[in-house]
């Protein structure tokens, strides 16, 4: 089965063309001002546009309230909403308000956090999987670590699920192989600092997905 990737927090018009000519199914924009790849919305506005049908434009944001997300679904012309730290009401009372795909983050330390994804069954569309940052991180995600592959192997999924957290171009081979994943995302696999995305970097990840 063919691996789709997510190449999130995409900033600058050079670096979102090289994703899509590269091949990337989705694109992320961050909504989160603390994080390094935060977008205002004139620049959700103008990244959006350079976006081609077939890419899907997904929304990154930590607990939002619906005026943020009124406007970022807007200016982001966004196809799927990702939400970190949030409820599953809150997920399920935004799915239903925006009629848009949710994509929810589980944080994943242990084998005990991979059954927080069930409480989403109703709420969501699609669990990522992502590696648990430190108690009082200024973010939940886009840091770059990774939790134990091995924890997904066997796993009963309530959804259809990414994975995410700490993936980049030398290791996204095991990780897909390790857990059997058809989704990836990727944030600070694909930087040379952060929050300053990579050309060659994103290039290499999207080969060794797509060479799959
Ligand atoms: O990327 C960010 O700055 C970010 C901010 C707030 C919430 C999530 C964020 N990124 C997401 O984190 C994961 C993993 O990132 P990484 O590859 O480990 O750097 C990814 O899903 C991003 O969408």
């Amino acid at each position: 089965m063919p691996v789709l990737a997510k190449i999130c927090g995409l900033s600058t018009p050079e670096t979102l063309d090289a994703a899509v000519a590269r091949g990337a199914a989705q694109v992320g924009f961050v909504f989160f001002p603390p994080s390094p790849r935060n977008l205002t919305f004139d620049q959700a506005r103008g990244l959006a546009e350079r976006v081609p049908g077939h890419v899907d434009r997904v929304g990154v944001f930590v607990d939002p309230d619906d005026a943020l997300l009124d406007t970022a679904v807007a200016a982001g012309r966004l196809e799927a909403i990702q939400l970190h730290k949030t409820a599953p009401q809150r997920a399920a009372a935004i799915r239903s308000r925006l009629r848009l795909p949710i994509w929810v983050a589980v944080a994943v330390k242990t084998a005990a956090d991979l059954a927080g994804a069930a409480a989403f069954a109703s709420a969501a569309d699609r669990v990522l999987y992502d590696a648990k940052t430190p108690e009082g991180s200024a973010l939940p995600g886009g840091m770059g670590l990774r939790f134990d592959w091995r924890l997904l192997q066997g796993h009963r999924h309530a959804l259809p699920w990414s994975l995410s957290g700490g993936l980049d171009p030398g290791n996204v081979d095991a990780a897909i192989r390790t857990t059997g994943a058809t989704s990836v995302d990727v944030s600070s696999g694909v930087e040379s600092a952060p929050g300053v995305k990579d050309v060659d970097k994103i290039a290499a990840f999207l080969k060794a997905v797509t060479s799959l």
